[in-house]
């Protein structure tokens, strides 16, 4: 067991540089220990800090600056964590500070550059890292990601999550088993098999987590979410498995409900938010005052969830996230406190081992054969049963390590066993019966595949394997490269279609020429044509096939099966549903389209396209080097092999030629690393680039939404004053015009020409009218004023 206080470090987040910034100072205390300190003169004081004393000194592990990189954090705080549960420890890192003082940038990191990626990817990253570099174990990871809302727990990795709203999933439940366990129900623990996988899996999840946000749970500030990572470790061979969970945490802002301003629903939120911080607050108060014996845990899902983290089995690391304006000083100064607090905590941390029982009947067996083939040696007993295949194979590697390395002595592996010695003679009998058949005058690939199986060594099926992996990565590399051609082609094709159309509606026309940024709030009085418009202009859009489908969405990641690309499959599918759903499908793509041409995220949006290209050109060029070497590396190995084969059946060989071959296969393996070394950085970095800006897409379609939402309502109160109007025959001295709208303008300002009236004959019937200037909508507007007419003409009569 070991016992440890929490850990905790703190984060100051740069400041606006319009901002007054608070006096503070950052130096070390006698132990050498860091510290930050902020002077609060008592008549600033605005009360929310209680100070009796105007200097505050904090210690912490350490302060990282304003200006430091996400690199330094995670090495420092992240990584001894991760060790520690790489050996089979629970680890748990959590974020605590105000809104908006960076614990999201911190853990999940931030959308900008590849540079900015938290906690959360940079864990991911590590851990595959780790154990590429280390065969002699094997691995598996589970990854869940839970977001705990008003007190309620939610699976952001549920399928189900993108499609329904919040409120509609299944709620994640806590139950505790005998041995006073907690368990979560509800909550899916999805396999990595690779960090690929995982880093979906964190993409699917952090989508989910944006895409739930409604206007009333707008942001991350009023959630807490945990990722977990599930981890299960076995060195090859041993029966003991190590198992072990580090969650990492993004908690709600801190702050206090009196300075959030906020009401009603939100101040629910926040009473929410502030009581489950304050039983996180109890528990640690109760951890911190030894005599207390009750640990309040139960009283919030999150202490329940972080029970094990907080005084319990577990190494934990608390980042406390500051902001140094002065605005904020209170709330910095009680994020101190806090942390201050956490550091008395002390954890008891257990190793998580336990035996695998299938493992260890299997090596116990193997065990009793062996016995059982030295007693017969040593009796003399002579053993006539049939070889295993797995003992077949041990003779077979034996005998390729001999001939491979004359020096050595490996047919010791197969003890006295007559029959395995018997067994390894005949395979040597065979190598040198096809080494003395005279060489086809081939070239030398195909000796290669003419050679037996049994004589290629460790090192050249290593290599071959090593190589199909590297193919299989460079294939993935070259269909995200035609992919993304293609998508370009389609690109222009489409914009090439939509500019010669013939067909384009005056609205769409219309919304060229007024471009409008749609990040706005659309709430100006637009003209009730301008608005019927929008809808009157339905048919002839259906009239336009080739233009109806909306670019996708999502730019798609290149599957390698799996769970997470079930997952992201899912999310695209259902993003596009809610673009193509519902009866105005047609009208929906079409708004989609002209939305998509203004919207203010667009700058953004192509600075990531324009990264991800540049990119793509390097990868290309990378994957051809890596290539080369790989040919290289075939020559060379067909060779060297030809010349150990000479070697091991005592033939004449050429010693400098072998160890020239040699030198040049180092040389070529070098530069075969280096390339694929760096295609690969290179390839997480495409992905994360990739993932961002599918997330800015989803953010659009979100966008979008509201921005059709915001339409609907405007054109349904709209649709309510035109029937108040209706009692006045139109055409009568109070007629009123059908445009006193109050609905907002659609996309493109379309048919929102200022007095704009009625063109051509139209009769009683479209008296005071304000009409489009779109012929087709104009002609709709007209007939369905006349068959009103008509009706109350009828109604009058009678
Ligand atoms: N160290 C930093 N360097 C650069 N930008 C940062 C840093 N920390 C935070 N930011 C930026 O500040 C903004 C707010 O940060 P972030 O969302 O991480 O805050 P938060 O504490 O998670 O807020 P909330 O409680 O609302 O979730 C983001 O735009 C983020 O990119």
């Amino acid at each position: 067991m070991v016992k440890q206080t929490i850990q905790i470090f703190c984060r100051l987040k740069p400041p606006s540089s319009k901002a007054r910034l608070s006096n503070y100072d950052v130096d070390s205390d006698a132990e050498g220990k860091p510290r930050i300190s902020f002077v609060c003169p008592r008549e600033l004081t605005d009360g929310s800090v209680n100070n009796k004393k105007e200097q505050f000194k904090f210690r912490f592990e350490r302060v990282f600056a304003t200006d430091c990189r996400q690199e330094d954090v995670f090495e420092h705080v992240a990584r001894p964590v991760i060790n520690n549960v790489l050996s089979g420890y629970n680890g748990t890192i959590f974020a605590y500070g105000q809104t908006g003082s960076g614990k999201t940038f911190t853990v999940t990191g931030g959308a900008e550059r590849y540079a900015d990626r938290g906690i959360i990817p940079r864990t991911l990253s590590y851990i595959f890292a780790y154990f590429e570099q280390r065969p002699e174990f094997e691995f598996s990871l589970g990854v869940s990601y839970l977001e705990i809302y008003n007190e309620n727990g939610y699976d952001l990795l549920d399928p189900k999550h993108e499609a329904a709203r919040l409120e509609d999933l299944p709620k994640v439940t806590l139950f505790e088993d005998a041995g006073q366990q907690i368990h979560l129900k509800n909550l899916s623990v999805h396999p990595a098999a690779s960090e690929e996988d995982a880093l979906n899996l964190l993409f699917v999840g952090d989508t989910n987590r944006m895409i739930a946000e409604t206007p009333m749970n707008q942001a991350s500030t009023r959630s807490h979410c945990i990722f977990t990572a599930h981890l299960t470790v076995k060195e090859v061979g041993s029966a003991t498995v190590r198992r072990a969970k580090l969650h990492l945490v993004d908690l709600a802002g801190s702050e206090r409900v009196s300075k959030t301003g906020v009401n009603g629903l939100l101040l629910t939120e926040a009473k929410y938010i502030n009581l489950s911080l304050h039983y996180l607050e109890q528990v640690i108060v109760a951890l911190s005052e030894r005599s207390r014996s009750h640990v309040p845990y139960r009283n919030s899902m999150m202490t329940s969830v972080l029970r094990d983290s907080l005084g319990g089995n577990c190494m934990t690391t608390m980042i406390a996230t500051l902001s140094v304006e002065s605005a904020n000083l209170g709330e910095t100064i009680s994020t101190c406190r806090f942390a201050q607090r956490v550091a008395i905590i002390k954890n008891d941390a257990v190793l998580n081992e336990e035996l695998d029982p299938s493992l260890l009947i299997s090596r116990l067996r193997s065990e009793v054969a062996q016995l059982k083939a030295e007693i017969a040696a040593l009796t003399g007993e002579q053993r006539d049963d049939e070889l295993t295949e797995e003992e077949l194979q041990l003779c077979r590697a034996a005998v390729d390590a001999f001939l491979a390395d004359t020096n050595a002595s490996p047919l010791a592996s197969v003890g006295f066993d007559g029959r395995k010695l018997g067994q390894c003679f005949r395979l040597i009998r065979d190598a040198a019966k096809a080494a003395a058949t005279p060489a086809e005058p081939a070239p030398p690939q195909q000796i290669v595949t003419i050679a037996p199986e049994p004589l290629a060594t460790k090192e050249v099926r290593e290599l071959r394997e090593t190589i199909s992996q590297r193919d299989n990565e460079i294939v993935i590399l070259v269909g995200m490269l035609k992919q993304e051609k293609r998508r370009a082609a389609e690109a222009s094709v489409m914009l090439q279609q939509m500019a010669e159309s013939p067909g384009a509606n005056a609205a769409n026309l219309q919304l060229d020429q007024s471009p409008k940024k749609f990040n706005r709030t659309f709430s100006k009085p637009a003209d009730t044509a301008a608005s019927m418009s929008h809808s009157a202009s339905l048919p002839s859009v259906a009239a336009q096939p080739q233009r109806q489908q909306p670019p996708a969405l999502h730019q798609p990641t290149e599957s390698t099966g799996g769970e997470s690309d079930r997952l992201s499959q899912q999310l695209e599918q259902s993003a596009k549903a809610r673009i193509l759903g519902g009866q105005l499908s047609l009208g929906r793509q079409e708004a989609f389209e002209l939305f998509k041409r203004d919207y203010a995220g667009n700058p953004e949006i192509e600075r990531h396209k324009q990264r991800l290209r540049d990119n793509y050109g390097l990868a290309k060029q990378l994957g051809a080097s890596v290539n080369e070497s790989r040919q290289a590396i075939e020559r060379l190995k067909a060779g060297l092999e030809r010349a150990r084969l000479r070697r091991a059946l005592g033939s004449e060989s050429d010693s400098s030629e072998e160890a020239a071959l040699r030198a040049d296969m180092e040389q070529s393996k070098a530069e075969y690393r280096d390339s694929f070394q760096r295609l690969k950085s290179l390839k997480a970095e495409i992905e994360h680039q990739q993932h961002q800006l599918e997330m800015l897409k989803v953010r659009l379609v979100k966008d979008f939404k509201a921005w059709w939402a915001e339409q609907s309502s405007a054109n349904a109160a709209a649709a309510a004053a035109t029937t108040a109007a209706w009692p006045t025959p139109p055409g009568s001295a109070g007629g009123r015009a059908v445009a006193a709208s109050s609905g907002s303008r659609p996309p493109s300002g379309a048919g929102s020409r200022p007095g704009k009236q009625r063109t051509g004959s139209t009769g009683d019937a479209a008296a005071g009218i304000q009409l489009t200037g779109d012929k087709e909508t104009d002609a709709e507007i007209m007939a369905f004023m006349r068959a009103r007419q008509n009706l109350l003409k009828q109604s009058q009569r009678h």
